[in-house]
């Protein structure tokens, strides 16, 4: 698909059909072929009448809906985080000789690692912050705050979510680390690095404490779309129980977590229909979210990519990239490091899941564990 600017830019053209197919749209509202202008007209959409959920039952959202988080089935009700019975032990246990413990095979990452500089890429939620029903308390505690900012000593250290890059650094609140926020479309780096070769756009701008640092917003363009389309899905989902949209900026997201699951077509149904407006708009399945983010070529794995690059360490077999992350959007970056053996993926999930990823940690306290003993080996000099 051709680049709408020069070679530099990721938004793509002619973005219709393909976010048609994307979406499953089979045609429920007519669809604009250039998406809404920039106005408070289209905040309320049509409701549809009850019994008229066959689009999202037919193109998989609610089936992506339903298995986009580890099942609860035992919730240990005073602490509020996700826990997973042992009924899916054998399973699991099958399923790590595919996807070996980080921490079992730790001496032989390390291997791997000998006379190369390891660069370390963090997923937030799920992976620094167990998931919790509420997003706006998504702490990760002080040690795991404590382990990050020892690791970001010895090893350059990124994180990269889907919240955005100011929610994103106010939650781990270290200054020492470079930070992608909205699934990689808004990425900080240090002004003293030379722009990657093949993009540009790239903006001058300060950092929380002034010093002059590069942004990188391949979807600055969708900002004005983003806050329309968030304004539109707060509108139609205030009557829904539980259901909770945040602006990230270059994305926003529908949680459904709290909603009952009966509910769960509605919810779908009202987002698809309002998505149908927003052809340059796509969907894409979190845990228990629905995100909408722009379509363009750019996502976890490119911010990845872009980011090495950018810190001077691209196609450099001196470098090992270890990307933790726990959720569908970071196997685009389990892809990238699995593309020409460049580096490895980590993936933390206490069910079986097919992933892109190398190796598995099961929980949060896995990955600090696992950053611990980095810090230790690293301290020991035995890298
Ligand atoms: O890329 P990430 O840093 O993993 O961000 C992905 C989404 O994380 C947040 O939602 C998830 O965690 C919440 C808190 O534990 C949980 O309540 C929710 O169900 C999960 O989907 C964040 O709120 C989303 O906006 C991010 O897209």
């Amino acid at each position: 698909m051709d680049l709408k600017y020069s070679k530099a830019s990721p938004v793509l053209t002619d973005p219709a059909p393909m976010d048609k197919s994307r979406l499953g749209i089979r045609g429920l509202l007519p669809c604009a072929q250039s998406g809404p202008s920039f106005s408070t007209s289209v905040l309320a959409i049509p409701r549809k009448k009850p019994g008229k959920l066959d689009d999202v039952r037919s193109n998989g959202w609610l089936d992506a809906m339903k298995s986009s988080s580890p099942p609860r089935k035992k919730i240990v009700k005073d602490v509020d985080v996700e826990v997973v019975s042992d009924d899916g032990d054998i399973t699991y246990h099958s399923w790590m000789s595919k996807y070996p413990s980080a921490l079992n095979y730790f001496g032989q990452i390390m291997d791997g690692a000998r006379n190369r500089r390891i660069v370390i890429f963090l997923d937030y939620d799920g992976t620094l912050s167990p998931i919790v029903d509420d997003p706006d308390r998504a702490f990760m505690s002080a040690d795991m705050r404590s382990a990050v900012r020892n690791v970001a000593k010895y090893f350059p250290t990124a994180i990269i979510s889907g919240r955005s890059r100011d929610k994103v650094y106010e939650l781990v609140g270290l200054t020492e680390l470079y930070y992608a926020g909205s699934h990689g479309m808004d990425i900080m780096f240090p002004d003293r690095r030379i722009e990657p070769t093949n993009h540009s756009g790239c903006i001058k701008s300060t950092d929380l404490l002034g010093k002059e640092v590069n942004l990188f917003q391949p979807a600055s363009e969708f900002l004005p779309m983003i806050d329309e389309v968030f304004r539109t899905l707060v509108e139609n989902t205030k009557d829904i129980t539980g259901a909770k949209v945040e602006n990230h900026k270059f994305c926003t997201s529908v949680h459904y977590r709290n909603v009952d699951e009966k509910i769960w077509p509605v919810i779908a149904q009202r987002v698809h229909d309002i998505l149908n407006n927003y052809p340059r708009l796509r969907l894409t399945h979190g845990r228990k979210v629905l995100e909408v983010r722009p379509v363009i070529d750019w996502d976890k794995g490119k911010a990845v990519e872009f980011l090495l690059e950018s810190l001077g360490f691209s196609n450099s077999p001196d470098v090992l990239p270890i990307y933790i992350g726990d959720d569908r959007t970071d196997e685009d970056a389990f892809k990238v490091l699995r593309s020409e053996s460049r580096g490895y993926g980590i993936i933390v999930s206490a069910v079986p899941k097919e992933s892109n990823a190398f190796f598995s940690l099961k929980d949060t306290s896995e990955v600090k564990e696992f950053l611990e003993a980095l810090v230790k080996m690293k301290e020991q000099d035995d890298l």
